[in-house]
């Protein structure tokens, strides 16, 4: 089986729970969701180039950069056939800690292994201003645990009100980490402030994408 790679690269992870550790990044073509917002959308055009590559070339092509942190993004990556024989190839090394970008419109849990703790999700709840709120699984809040992250990238209130709700349905901050992002540009950064000061979210955390104060927010490969 060869996996569609678009993007392999180096770089500071820009997001999540590792932001500002060094990674390596697999992103994978194809999506099955086309958010408003989305940043990498090139990479989900029918016909993007993409490199094939096997689990054991992905392996090889990780262990070459002596990265630890590995994250698989796209593109959604849990669409792509076969997926999870590349994530039990690579989480089997223990060295490697694997966290996987998705878009929470895929069932997590035929992925998640008990035995596995070097595997993490990070997973969206696409709120209104992506325009593709109606494809969230929600089932996915009951599968998530304290290694994984719900990610809301916000752009409007009407997505903090959203994100505040569930968080409160699914008591998400007692079962993973829960982040708050913006979608860039979208939405000023003091009011997604104010709104966790005005409904006192304790240990939901806000982290803005780290790669595009770095580099332009356009540039590929960073
Ligand atoms: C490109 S997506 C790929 C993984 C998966 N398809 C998903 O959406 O989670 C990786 C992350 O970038 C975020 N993202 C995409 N476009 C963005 C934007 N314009 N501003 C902020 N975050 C964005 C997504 O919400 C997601 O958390
Ligand atoms: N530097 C950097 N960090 C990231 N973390 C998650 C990313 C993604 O596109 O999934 C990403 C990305 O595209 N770049
Ligand atoms: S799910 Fe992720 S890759 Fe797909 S369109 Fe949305 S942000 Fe882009
Ligand atoms: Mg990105």
């Amino acid at each position: 089986m060869n996996y569609k790679v678009v993007e392999k690269f180096v770089s500071i992870n820009g997001e999540g729970q590792r932001s500002g550790e060094l990674a390596v990044f697999i992103r994978l073509a194809g999506c099955n969701l086309r958010c408003s917002y989305c940043d990498t959308m090139w990479a989900n055009e029918e016909d993007v180039k993409f490199t094939p590559m096997s689990k054991e070339e992905v392996y090889d092509y990780i262990i070459s950069t002596g990265v630890k942190n590995i994250t698989l993004t796209g593109g959604e990556p849990l669409m792509a056939e076969e997926i999870s024989e590349l994530i039990d190839y690579i989480t089997r090394d223990e060295s490697l800690f694997l966290e996987i970008e998705t878009n929470g419109s895929i069932d997590i849990s035929p992925f998640r292994r008990k035995s596995v703790d070097n595997l993490s999700f990070t997973m969206d709840y696409k709120g209104g201003t992506s325009k593709m709120e109606k494809h969230m699984l929600l089932s996915n809040f009951e599968v998530l645990s304290p290694a994984d992250t719900v990610k809301y990238v916000v752009g409007s209130r009407e997505d903090l009100i959203k994100a505040r709700d569930l968080i409160e349905e699914y008591k998400l901050v007692e079962r993973c980490k829960v982040y708050f992002s913006s979608v860039y540009k979208e939405i000023e950064l003091d009011e997604i402030v104010e709104f966790m000061k005005e409904f006192n979210l304790n240990g939901v955390r806000l982290q803005l994408q780290m790669h595009k104060f770095i580099w332009d927010s356009e540039e590929r490969g960073v």
